[in-house]
């Protein structure tokens, strides 16, 4: 009802459900300074329960990340029953489902999409971070054909870095790399890029490189490393599936090597441009002029408060006017909102 999303009102106008997990929903929703579209994460505290944790744990994480390829977090609120997300709209859906509607992509798609995955986890790793639940319903597409990567809530940032051993047995089992599901201690890095590589087979295939019914068999496949080779791939995506789909991860490719590999240069003049693209050493004087006109206050106080990154309302319209300049648009606030600007609360 209305009433249970007071938390939204007057700054956020609710609309469809676009997604529900087991303890979440998503729903479309417009940011009404600027008019622009946001997906919203609802979950319901009491529903969580000792899942709540891994809700923490993505929010850390999509705090610290910010990227090209990586859905953005604007904005965190917390009531008594409730987390809302406010993160960026992706209106092209699912990877997985672009695959399905198009049964299998070709080699120059699927690279021209793993380039983006590639940049993604070797921006997510040099952060320290490794996903650990990569697979095409992890990928969402903007409206320029542009990945982004979601659900942080099983990732994982080892305290001693990227070469400290994890251990907790998660992810989906058809990705999941052999050490990761034979309860071995494993490192973040290589298990993604083992995932990348069932990613990769996916986007070529149109279908999984080990799959069963039976989650005892599926697992013996995995530890298996055996996997059909279709007549279409070509031997350049036969060898960079099995440099990725090696059981032995310490003879599994690198995400440095990774990048240079033959197969991720065919085409294309340079290596993968994996750094982020999103700059906040200075913040944009537009953004924040536009900011500080709305709600009457000066520059620098605007500007102190987005420095503090605390992920409120004025995060979120801080992201979405940087965002409208990014894509050629005015970062203009609108002016029919002016009456709103008094009830407005915006931390
Ligand atoms: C499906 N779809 C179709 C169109 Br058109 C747009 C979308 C769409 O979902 N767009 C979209 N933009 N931003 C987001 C989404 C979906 N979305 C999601 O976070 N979607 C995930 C999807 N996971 C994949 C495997 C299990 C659940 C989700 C997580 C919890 C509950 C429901 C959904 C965000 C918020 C980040």
């Amino acid at each position: 009802s209305a009433l249970q999303y007071a938390a939204l009102q007057n700054t956020y106008e609710l609309h469809e459900t676009i997604g529900s997990g087991g303890f979440a929903k998503v729903k479309l929703a417009t940011h009404l300074l600027t008019g622009e579209k946001v997906a919203i994460k609802i979950m319901d505290k009491k529903a969580l329960g000792d899942d709540l944790p891994r809700v923490k744990i993505e929010i850390n994480a999509m705090k610290e990340l910010r990227h090209q390829h990586i859905c953005q977090l604007m904005q965190v609120i917390e009531t008594e029953e409730k987390i809302f997300m406010i993160l960026e709209y992706c209106p092209g859906g699912e990877l997985f489902d672009y695959i399905v509607a198009k049964d299998r992509l070709s080699e120059s798609e699927a690279r021209f999409f793993f380039r983006q995955i590639i940049a993604a986890l070797c921006y997510i790793h040099s952060k320290g971070y490794a996903h650990r639940d990569l697979k095409p319903e992890n990928l969402l597409l903007d409206d320029n054909q542009c990945l982004k990567l979601i659900d942080f809530g099983l990732c994982a940032k080892p305290k001693g870095g990227m070469d400290h051993l994890l251990s907790t047995c998660c992810g989906s089992p058809a990705y999941a790399a052999p050490e990761l599901i034979c309860g071995k201690n494993y490192l973040g890095a290589e298990a993604d890029l083992w995932s990348m590589g069932v990613l990769l087979y996916a986007l070529l295939c149109g279908y999984l490189p080990f799959d069963d019914d039976n989650i005892n068999m599926l697992y013996k496949k995995i530890q298996s490393g055996k996997y059909e080779l279709p007549s279409w791939l070509s031997s350049d995506s036969i060898s960079l599936l099995n440099d990725l789909l090696q059981i032995d991860p310490k003879k599994r490719i690198t995400m440095q090597q990774l990048i240079f590999h033959p197969w991720v240069l065919k085409g294309y003049s340079s290596a993968v441009d994996w750094q982020t693209r999103y700059y906040f050493k200075d913040l944009d004087r537009e953004s924040l002029a536009e900011i500080a006109l709305y709600f009457n206050k000066s520059l620098k106080e605007i500007s102190d408060h987005i420095q503090l990154w605390n992920y409120d309302f004025l995060t979120a319209t801080y992201y979405l006017l940087l965002f409208m300049k990014m894509q050629g648009k005015q970062p203009k606030i609108k002016p029919n909102m002016k009456k709103y600007s008094q009830f407005i609360n915006y931390n």
